[in-house]
């Protein structure tokens, strides 16, 4: 199925959408679980969500306290039967978007359990007032409107316009509502009821669109609906997630963990985070509390697996984020070996979902070996860039490009936005080159910091932070920061030293332009990036960006490099579906002119050619 969808309808209707939360007056009702004293006791997520004594007891009540670790009795949980487009076996995919009953009575928080979680809003928990403030501070659908969208691959179910129409439970609707979530966004209306269906899934939607909302939700909703888990004979200190979102970087495993734990807070479900360069015996006693989901980085997995303190075998759903990254050379073979010779289920038993804002061709290729029978989604083009973003592209020598940057933050400076805390975020190719920059900006007078390979963990996050903060409003970093990161108030980016890559180029603008809000990216560029002229020409034109003569000149002369679009093509269009290739599907006819350029990019197809594939 090919769907194309202006998201003009979006903003009509956006005066007069919520999210799905009734009054929460008659749903903190429920109660939770922890034991008392001494360690605190793992609980799972059906346990804690109990209703009040009046409701009848879960099956699995007379159980020891446990965590999916646990050891279950098997039996259902409260939820209704899920809504199973593909039929999946043995495991629970989350239930179906939109039904009714499925929450019944005993949505809404878990008294007993609230005093122990930590309130990851770090407020006071008023969901009604924060909700009305959100207006000032939600989302800019308008900026989405128009933007293409392409899903292929059998059965999609169909998207939603609002949170209200998805049956994502109660307590999961309220954290919607604390984080001043209006409605979803556009790749949030797609991959919300695919993933509820089951169904597994590649999705690339542009930088800031909102990715980790949208595989953290179903997941968080599966759990809580999905069956009691049974724990499988293993070593006592062995835990066993139902999740595990992969991530390439340190700083993303934490963000996701953060995100994760403010959508899954009073749900019941505990999230866990792993990542490397930080202690790790902190890390294993937070897994011995419980862990329904994991966020971690590979090398740290990899560890813990060969510890034999984490096993794999439990796993409903596999997220991948930033997949794209996490399957090249750098990473596939760690990924392959925490997917395909652990103790993991096998695609078709576990649910699997890739997500990115880029997705080259060969690596599509690769990523289907995760995947079954899965769809294919692209909001916007894949690999492009959203048009939130002002691109500008400079002739700078190597030798000017110091004075040049000192130029634009003076200008910057005289135009007030350091006043208000913008923040500029600095790419350079090298370790030593962040370095020397950030040693040059401070004596200049623009307090700067650094995040790199080499720089402590501790380091990068106090980088992190301090920039954050505006403490220090200029990072300078290398591709370490250039993915997933969402930073507030980044209002510049600039590449310093342009990567190799398109996609690089693609994930660093990233970082601003994010969630509706408008950035400005500047790129210095010279002889030495002669072969990614033609990319960044095309990936410019495409976001309806000013392409300066000398660049499309450079373009014309340059062979290195890939092409956006060797299909030739223009205009605006969604995604590619790698399995739409004639080399892929050669029984059929090649429909797509230049579906089989090794460029790695698909090139343009019209909506009559892409509908074909319905
Ligand atoms: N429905 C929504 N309404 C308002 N804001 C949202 C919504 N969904 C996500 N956001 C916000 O949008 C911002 C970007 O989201 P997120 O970091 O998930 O983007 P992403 O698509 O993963 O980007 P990247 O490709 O750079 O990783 C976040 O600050 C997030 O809180």
């Amino acid at each position: 199925m090919t769907t194309r969808t202006s998201w003009a309808d979006l903003a009509a209707n956006s005066a007069a959408e919520n999210v799905g939360v009734g009054s929460s007056s008659d749903s903190n009702k429920a109660a939770g679980s922890a034991s008392g004293g001494g360690r605190p006791v793992y609980v799972p997520p059906h346990l804690r969500n109990r209703p009040p004594s009046a409701d009848p007891p879960a099956p699995t009540s007379t159980a020891p306290a446990l965590s999916n670790d646990r050891p279950g009795q098997g039996g259902p949980r409260w939820a209704a039967p899920k809504n199973d487009y593909n039929n999946r076996s043995g495991y629970g995919g989350g239930g179906g978007g939109g039904r009714p009953g499925g929450w019944g009575g005993r949505s809404g928080g878990w008294d007993r359990g609230r005093d122990r979680e930590v309130n990851p809003f770090g407020n006071d928990d008023d969901a009604e007032q924060v909700f009305g403030e959100q207006e000032n501070t939600a989302i800019n659908f308008d900026a989405y409107e128009d933007i293409p969208v392409e899903t292929s691959g059998d059965n999609v179910p169909p998207p939603v316009n609002t949170f209200a129409e998805i049956d994502l439970g109660e307590a999961l609707n309220l954290n919607i509502r604390r984080c001043k979530y209006v409605k979803p966004t556009p790749v949030q209306r797609y991959t919300i009821p695919i993933s509820l269906a089951g169904r597994d899934l590649m999705a690339c939607a542009q930088t800031g669109s909102g990715k980790t909302a949208a595989f953290c939700f179903p997941i968080i909703s599966g759990i809580m609906r999905g069956p009691v888990p049974q724990k499988p004979v293993r070593g006592a200190r062995t835990v066993f997630p139902l999740a595990l979102i992969l991530s390439p970087t340190r700083e993303l495993s934490m963000q996701i963990h953060e995100e994760a734990r403010k959508f899954s807070y009073q749900t019941g479900v505990k999230v866990v985070v792993a990542y490397g360069g930080a202690p790790i015996n902190q890390q294993l006693r937070e897994l011995e509390r419980g862990v329904d989901i994991l966020v971690a980085t590979p090398g740290r997995l990899v560890d813990l697996l060969e510890r034999a303190r984490v096993s794999l075998q439990m796993i409903r759903y596999l997220a991948l984020d930033e997949a794209d990254r996490m399957l090249d050379m750098g990473f596939e073979p760690q990924i392959r070996k925490i997917v395909q010779q652990m103790d993991m289920p096998p695609p078709g038993v576990r649910q699997t979902m890739l997500f990115s804002a880029t997705f080259p061709r060969e690596i599509q290729r690769l990523a289907s070996d995760f995947l079954a029978n899965y769809i294919f989604l692209a909001v916007g083009r894949v690999g492009s860039s959203t048009d939130l973003i002002v691109q500008r592209v400079e002739f700078v020598q190597e030798s000017d490009k110091r004075s040049h940057l000192m130029d634009l933050l003076h200008a910057q400076r005289a135009n007030g936005a350091q006043g208000k805390q913008a923040l500029t975020l600095v790419f350079v190719e090298t370790k030593k080159g962040a370095d020397s920059l950030e040693h040059w900006l401070c004596m200049n007078g623009f307090p700067a910091t650094t995040i790199h390979g080499d720089r402590s963990q501790q380091e990068r996050e106090q980088a992190l932070r301090s920039f954050k903060s505006g403490a220090t409003p200029i990072l300078v970093a290398t591709d370490v920061a250039a993915r997933g990161l969402d930073i507030p108030h980044v209002a510049h980016v600039v590449n310093f030293d342009l990567p190799n890559d398109i996609d690089d180029y693609v994930h660093r603008i990233g970082r601003t332009g994010r969630a509706g809000k408008t950035g400005l990216a500047t790129a210095f560029f010279n002889d030495n990036n002669a072969s990614l002229a033609k990319s960044l020409a095309d990936l410019m034109q495409e976001a309806n960006q000013e392409v300066p003569a000398w660049l499309t000149r450079y373009a014309a002369r340059s062979f290195g490099g890939r092409s956006r679009r060797p299909g030739g093509g223009g205009g605006r269009f969604g995604g590619r579906d790698f399995r739409r290739d004639s080399s892929f599907n050669r029984a059929g006819s090649d429909y797509y002119g230049g579906g089989s350029n090794a460029g790695g990019y698909g090139g343009g197809y019209s909506a009559n050619v892409a509908s074909a594939w319905d």
